[in-house]
């Protein structure tokens, strides 16, 4: 005969297949109510139009998260190869064609099905503003050749369009601190350096600026629940390229046939032509009355010499404000740290002194050396480095510690909060993604509303506490359990 187990009756078996059910679904349900969607993103483009070259960066971010919450990272970069559009001018149509190769890029980066919607925008900077104010009408035509082959690619084209210094300072600004999630969280900012090739910006928080004495360097801003009363100058003619035409202008006031440069490494020597380097409003009405078609250009690498030059580009006497950097233009005390990107970063990333812990005389004395080496030798030392870019690094070294030390009045002590970027968490550094995230709404004024537990937490509570309900549910059964005492039935 057989001893009939107590548990297999009726009651509690059903009781018990109903719970594990119930436990199964309610988890079940949990999940997948509350499961991320597979991953579908949204995409947004942004060409940058400097005045050196164009780059094409795309941008994405989760799809059902576009109000607002989703985080916006750079999937691709694409260089435009050539010059910048500015230099197009006799030619526009070719303005617009330089971009086709990245466009066709983008069409392989951004899913088709998302070709439509993805909007695509066009900002030109330092470049197209010399452009438009030396010939607004070629400035118009570029503009019209590049809208015109943007037009054809699929996406969704929302105009090309000339940002102001300030619009570019703002949106550096943004976009370094909103990667470094500075402004979601509320916490202190960064400032930020630019440094193009026809125009530089600084943009930063001071405690002691609130626009009141300069207006026109006062940006305000609501973001994430927080507001910021920012401090923004862009000095056109002051990026790296401008900057050195200026600094051969000074050298060539009186229309020599050859200039020594001390921003030249000994051994450089090249033909320049006169009115090629005064084309540029820059220094245009600074041409020699009287000069040769052409000038000799070599170099003689002093340091020293060369920072003589460099300063005089700039003015550094006029001031009608409590406090100026340069050229009679306000600036606040310095204040907390520092991004400095584009080519304060190439050239600092080849002179090694990107680690701004070592003392200013350091900097002095690496560049003084930099300067100092023979041209040929510095080529033979670095072969896999750009001519264009190797010929000039004694004066773009130089320029940038003049800059930043006589220019914006950092000192020994507040030099160490620079550093010196390239990209922040895989995104570039620069006013593109603060211009898209602007333009597409995707930072609110206000904090939003954020979920009380995160998916992983809510699945666990729920899971916890369906448990602890089956268990006292078993519990309250109790009445109904079989008495261990009884004595078996045989059956
Ligand atoms: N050394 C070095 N310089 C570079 C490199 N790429 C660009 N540059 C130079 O760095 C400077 C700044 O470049 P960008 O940041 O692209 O500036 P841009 O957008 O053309 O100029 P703006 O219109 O003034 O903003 C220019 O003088 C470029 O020629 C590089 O890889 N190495």
């Amino acid at each position: 005969m057989k001893e009939r187990n107590p548990w297999h009756t009726p009651l509690t078996i059903i009781i018990a297949v109903i719970g594990v059910i119930a436990i199964v679904a309610l988890v079940t349900i949990a999940v997948l109510q509350n499961k991320p969607l597979i991953p579908k993103y949204k995409y947004g483009i942004v060409l940058d139009a400097g005045s050196s070259h164009t780059a094409m960066y795309i941008y994405e971010w989760p799809a059902e998260k576009d109000n607002n919450t989703g985080r916006v990272e750079q999937t691709h970069c694409c260089k435009v190869s050539g010059s910048g559009i500015s230099d197009y001018a006799s030619d526009p149509k070719l303005a617009g064609e330089s971009l086709k190769a990245c466009m066709r890029d983008a069409e392989r980066f951004v899913p088709s099905e998302r070709h439509e919607e993805t909007p695509l925008y066009l900002g030109a900077t330092a470049g197209m503003r010399l452009l438009n104010i030396k010939d607004s009408a070629a400035s118009d035509r570029v503009f019209q050749a590049v809208s015109e082959s943007l037009q054809k690619s699929p996406f969704s084209f929302q105009g090309a369009r000339i940002l102001s210094g300030q619009e570019e300072g703002a949106f550096g600004w943004v976009t370094v601190n909103y990667l470094d999630d500075r402004l979601e969280q509320g916490l202190e900012t960064t400032g930020a350096l630019d440094l193009g090739g026809a125009s530089t910006q600084i943009s930063f928080i001071s405690d002691s600026f609130d626009g009141s004495e300069s207006p026109s360097n006062y940006v305000a801003f609501r973001l994430y629940g927080n507001d910021y009363n920012l401090y923004t100058h862009s000095f056109l003619c002051y990026g790296k390229d401008q900057a050195l035409r200026m600094a051969l202008a000074h050298q060539t006031q009186s229309g020599p046939g050859s200039i020594v440069d001390p921003c030249f490494n000994n051994g450089y020597s090249a033909v320049k032509n006169y009115s090629v380097l005064y084309e540029s409003p820059c220094v245009s009405g600074r041409k020699p009355s009287s000069a040769p078609q052409t000038f000799t250009h070599t170099g003689k690498g002093n340091f020293y010499e060369c920072q003589e030059v460099v300063k005089s580009i700039f003015n550094f006497t006029e001031c009608k404000y409590s406090q100026c950097s340069f050229n009679g233009i306000f600036q606040p005390t310095l204040q907390g740290t520092y991004g400095a990107f584009s080519a304060y970063y190439f050239v600092m990333k080849f002179l090694n002194l990107t680690d701004t812990s070592v003392p200013l005389q350091s900097v002095k004395e690496a560049l003084a050396r930099l300067c100092a080496t023979p041209f040929d030798t510095l080529k033979k030392q670095h072969p896999e480095v750009k001519l264009k870019f190797l010929n000039e690094y004694c004066f773009s070294g130089t320029y940038i510690f003049t800059l930043l030390t006589e220019g914006y009045n950092f000192t020994s002590r507040t030099f160490s909060d620079i550093k010196f970027i390239k990209k922040i968490k895989g995104s570039d550094a620069g006013w593109t993604l603060g211009y898209m995230l602007n333009l597409t709404n995707m930072i609110p004024a206000e904090a939003p509303d954020t979920p009380l537990l995160p998916h992983a937490g809510y699945v666990s509570v729920i899971t916890v506490i369906a448990l602890v309900l089956f268990v006292l549910f078993i519990l309250s059964l109790r009445p109904l359990w079989p008495r261990c005492s009884q004595k078996p039935q045989i059956v």
